[in-house]
């Protein structure tokens, strides 16, 4: 498993306002979809391209085009769906598949109540969305889900991790191609484990309040 934080004082800068409690739903969303952009930059430094011959008005000339078959976008909802835009906006051509997990608040055990993806998913590259790593509880329910569809390398893209959670992820998914890509490693989880300083509970910042 490979970590890489974004180091772009844009990144930074977006990220501080995305953490402003005074920051409303609307700038939330525009911010979180910019965010997005900037590190699906960086997360899709190795996706698979080949060569295509094209005809430019002057002349021949070989190409870059992305190989089949089609990476997949995975949004974990319901925060991951904010990401969606900013990700496919990079990637027009990309397929979306969905996740729907909840942290269960109590016992912070990752429950999937929706799952909308191919049966098979053996040769593509998925780019899995969440913007929150706290336990790493949700990612590693996620990428186990991921694995059992044949998928064999996966790049998360989220916005804040804390140490913990990443510590987990890196001693499970050790020698795994999995990678995840970052804006920031925060201090830790609080008692209620969620990320200090971090930004709150995203799913409402973005949605609203559900309890
Ligand atoms: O690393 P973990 O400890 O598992 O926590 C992270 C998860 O918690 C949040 O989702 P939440 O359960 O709040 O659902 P929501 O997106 O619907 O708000 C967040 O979007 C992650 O999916
Ligand atoms: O800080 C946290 C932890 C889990 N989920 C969130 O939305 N925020
Ligand atoms: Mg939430």
């Amino acid at each position: 498993m490979r970590v890489l934080v974004a180091d772009h004082p844009l990144v930074a800068h977006k990220l501080t306002v995305l953490r402003d409690k005074n920051t409303t739903s609307p700038i939330f969303r525009l911010l979180t979809e910019e965010l997005v952009t900037l590190l699906a930059y960086e997360a899709t430094r190795d996706v698979r391209v080949e060569p295509v011959n094209i005809e430019t008005p002057v002349t021949t000339t070989v190409g870059t085009g992305l190989r089949k078959p089609t990476p997949l976008v995975v949004p974990i909802l319901r925060a991951g769906l904010g990401m969606l835009e900013g990700m496919t906006r990079l990637l027009p051509t990309a397929e979306v598949g969905f996740l729907g997990m909840e942290r269960h608040e109590q016992t912070l055990e990752a429950i999937t109540y929706a799952e909308r993806l191919p049966d098979d998913l053996t040769g593509r590259q998925v780019y899995v969305l969440d913007p929150m790593l706290a336990t790493g509880g949700t990612l590693r329910e996620a990428i186990k889900f991921l694995f059992a569809r044949g998928a064999a390398d996966i790049t998360c893209i989220c916005l804040l991790a804390a140490p913990e959670g990443l510590q987990k992820l890196r001693d499970e998914l050790e020698g795994k191609n999995v990678t995840i890509v970052l804006a920031s490693i925060d201090e830790k989880l609080d008692e209620n484990a969620y990320i200090v300083p971090g930004l709150g509970d995203a799913g409402d910042r973005l949605y609203g309040v559900v309890h």
